[in-house]
């Protein structure tokens, strides 16, 4: 469903180039659980938003579900995040003035969709990740774990087939951590949804069906995760 192709990202500044991913090739299919780990600055970051669309590569393909990447429009680049592709990132990135359910039907308002659809939607999300008794808090009454799993619902508003998260546990004690990594090790389904996740955690990545590493912006390793 997501694959990147020789893909090369290289980023210039003045007279300065780094190039932050160097020639990947990975294919993602739903139903994985795709960790990726590597040192700081190796490209990881760089590498999931390819894959998320956030990015176009300056070279080789980024594809999703058959589709160039760089023969889209921005607007059709955006619209491919809004609806088929959720986001998690280790900051939660929640509005502070917007409950948590509203917080996880503003996707979906944003979209077009009506007031009471979203917010119906939005309960079945937090229902998923168990905080339905936390809708009408706002985001400073949360604890970080429960701020993330809002996130998490967030990202899931509009049934994505690719859910992306970035460091999510990062800022989540071990408790937290686990709780988070368990919901996102549910996400995946054949046929139907991905997750791929960033993580400098090996416990995190033991969570997944498939581990890749990356090393100086290339692929280092890409194995299957025993249980
Ligand atoms: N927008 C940008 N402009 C210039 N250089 C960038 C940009 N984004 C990333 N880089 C550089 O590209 C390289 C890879 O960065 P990236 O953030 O993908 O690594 P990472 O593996 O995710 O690192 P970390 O684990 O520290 O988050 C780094 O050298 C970084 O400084």
């Amino acid at each position: 469903m997501i694959e990147l192709l020789d893909a090369v990202k290289t980023y210039t500044q003045g007279r300065r180039t780094v190039n932050a991913v160097r020639g990947v090739t990975l294919r993602v299919n739903s139903g994985e659980f795709v960790t990726i780990m590597g040192p700081s600055g190796s490209g990881k970051s760089t590498l999931m938003h390819l894959m998320g669309a956030l990015d176009t590569p300056s070279g080789g393909r980024a594809v999703f579900h058959g589709q160039d990447l760089q023969t889209m429009s921005d607007r059709q680049r955006s619209l491919l995040r809004r609806d088929r592709i959720g986001f998690v990132f280790q900051a939660f990135n929640l509005l502070p003035t917007l409950t948590a359910a509203e917080n996880v039907a503003l996707p979906l308002l944003l979209a077009g969709t009506n007031r009471r659809q979203a917010l119906h939607r939005a309960a079945e999300c937090l229902e998923r990740v168990l905080l339905a008794h936390r809708a009408e808090h706002f985001p400073d009454e949360m604890s970080g774990g429960e701020m993330q799993r809002v996130a998490v619902a967030r990202a899931l508003v509009a049934d994505p087939e690719a859910v992306l998260c970035d460091e999510p546990t990062g800022n989540l004690d071990t408790a937290a951590s686990r709780e988070i990594l368990t919901l996102l090790s549910k996400l995946p389904e054949p046929g139907k949804r991905a997750v791929i996740m960033v993580t400098h955690d090996p416990n995190g990545a033991s969570y997944g069906t498939r581990l890749v590493r990356i090393r100086d912006g290339l692929l280092e390793s890409d194995e299957t995760v025993r249980k």
